[in-house]
């Protein structure tokens, strides 16, 4: 077993203009953890908050500043979660912040550019590349990819989501067995042999993705997204199975209602944006006191789907994306004290092993055929009729 604290870091978006110097500062002392310093321009300290700070400090694991590339988000954020993965433990990376500042293209990435590729194709990659490298173990990848929009699950890899409208696809519901595990109904599974066909149910997600715009994001995602890989292995000639899954999530925006000036459907939407996010944050709440008994998980669906990465079997990591701006800096500031908050939550990751009922009658079978011959060779007696009732009730 593994016991860790959700891993949080902050990624700084780069700003268009100059003028944003001197808002924020990133103190990167080696034997410290790096903090981040966001510095309230006086005009802004007396609206914000009444006791008038004027300097608000947080610390993360690590902090990428605005010349971060992909790669290096990649080698120190994801990298370590599909090491984990591949070695059979679950593991989650949650993109949270405001509208725009960077979820999206931190986790699936830009279109432009092949190097603005994000954690889930890297990821991808890197998991292919490991697989094969491993010819001692039988591998299997299926992919998922779920998108909850105004608190209802929609299968991003349904084929009938070109065809039809998003109101007449099967919702995808949740469900929890007797011991308490939850499984996803209407959710397809869909195996990938290879990187080129998870890339191609990632673009196909991608494409059916819910799009709607707002004054502040020109294509802002208003929706949760969760890109899951599970990968299951076992040694040849074993019974033994390993389950592990890994969740990319990129949320919607996390910025308050008033502020984006929104109206009719996109008011609707936003507020069940902010209520999954809300209750997001009432699970993260509950999970960072102690001795709290009831985690109220089943208040939405998120929360449900992603009750292991929250404080359960799982290995989770946090982005906290920022776009530093002199007029995001309330948003940018609770983004941070929410990450603040995830940083307390302990999780126990532990690897998810089954034996699998039919290879265990395989492997049986071998065992009792070997038995029987070794009993035939003591014995000097050779017998390959079927046992008598009464050998059998012996
Ligand atoms: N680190 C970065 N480097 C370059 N461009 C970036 C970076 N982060 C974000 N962008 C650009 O900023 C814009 C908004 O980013 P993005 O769509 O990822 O925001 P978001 O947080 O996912 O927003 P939403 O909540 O609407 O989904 C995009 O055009 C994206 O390409």
């Amino acid at each position: 077993m593994v016991k860790q604290t959700i891993q949080i870091f902050a990624r700084v978006k780069p700003t268009v203009r100059k003028q944003q110097q001197g808002i924020y500062s990133i103190d990167e002392d080696e034997k410290l953890t790096p903090s981040l310093e966001i510095i309230l321009p006086r005009d802004l300290a007396a609206g914000f908050v009444n006791n008038k700070r004027e300097s608000y400090k947080f610390k993360f694991q690590k902090i990428f500043d605005q010349g971060a590339n992909q790669e290096t988000i990649f080698e120190n954020i994801a990298k370590p979660v599909a090491e984990s993965v591949l070695a059979g433990y679950n593991g989650t990376i949650l993109a949270y912040g405001q509208t725009g500042s960077g979820k999206t293209f931190t986790i699936t990435g830009g279109a432009e550019r092949y190097s603005d590729r994000g954690i889930i194709p890297r990821t991808l990659s890197y998991i292919f590349e490991q697989l094969q490298k491993d010819s001692s173990t039988i591998h299997t990848t299926h992919i998922s990819y779920l998108e909850i929009y105004n608190e209802c699950g929609y299968d991003l890899l349904d084929p009938r989501h070109e065809a039809s409208s998003l109101e007449d696809l099967p919702k995808v519901t949740i469900f929890e067995d007797p011991d308490q595990n939850i499984h996803l109904k209407n959710l397809s599974l869909h195996q990938a042999a290879t990187e080129e066909e998870a890339l191609n149910l990632l673009f196909l997600g991608d494409t059916n993705r819910m799009i709607a715009e707002t004054p502040m994001n020109q294509a802002s995602t208003r929706s949760h997204c969760i890109f899951t890989i599970h990968l299951s292995s076992k040694e040849p000639g074993s019974a033994t199975v390993r389950h592990a899954k890994l969740h990319l999530v990129d949320l919607a925006g996390s910025e308050r209602v008033a502020k984006t000036g929104v109206g009719g459907q996109l008011l609707t939407e936003a507020k069940y944006i902010n209520l999954s996010l809300h209750y997001l944050e009432q699970v993260i709440i509950a999970l960072s006191e102690k001795h709290r008994a009831h985690i109220p998980y089943r208040n939405s669906m998120m929360t449900s789907v992603l009750r292991d990465s929250l404080g359960g079997n799982c290995m989770t990591t946090m982005i906290a994306t920022l776009s530093l701006e002199k007029r995001n800096i309330d948003e940018s500031i609770s983004t941070c004290r929410f990450a603040q908050r995830v940083a307390l939550i302990k999780n126990e990751a532990v690897l998810n092993e089954e034996i699998d009922p039919k290879l265990m009658i395989i492997c049986l079978q071998k065992e009792i055929q070997e038995l029987k011959d070794e009993l035939a060779l003591v014995t000097g007696e050779q017998r390959t009729e079927v046992l008598t009732d009464a050998e059998l009730l012996q």
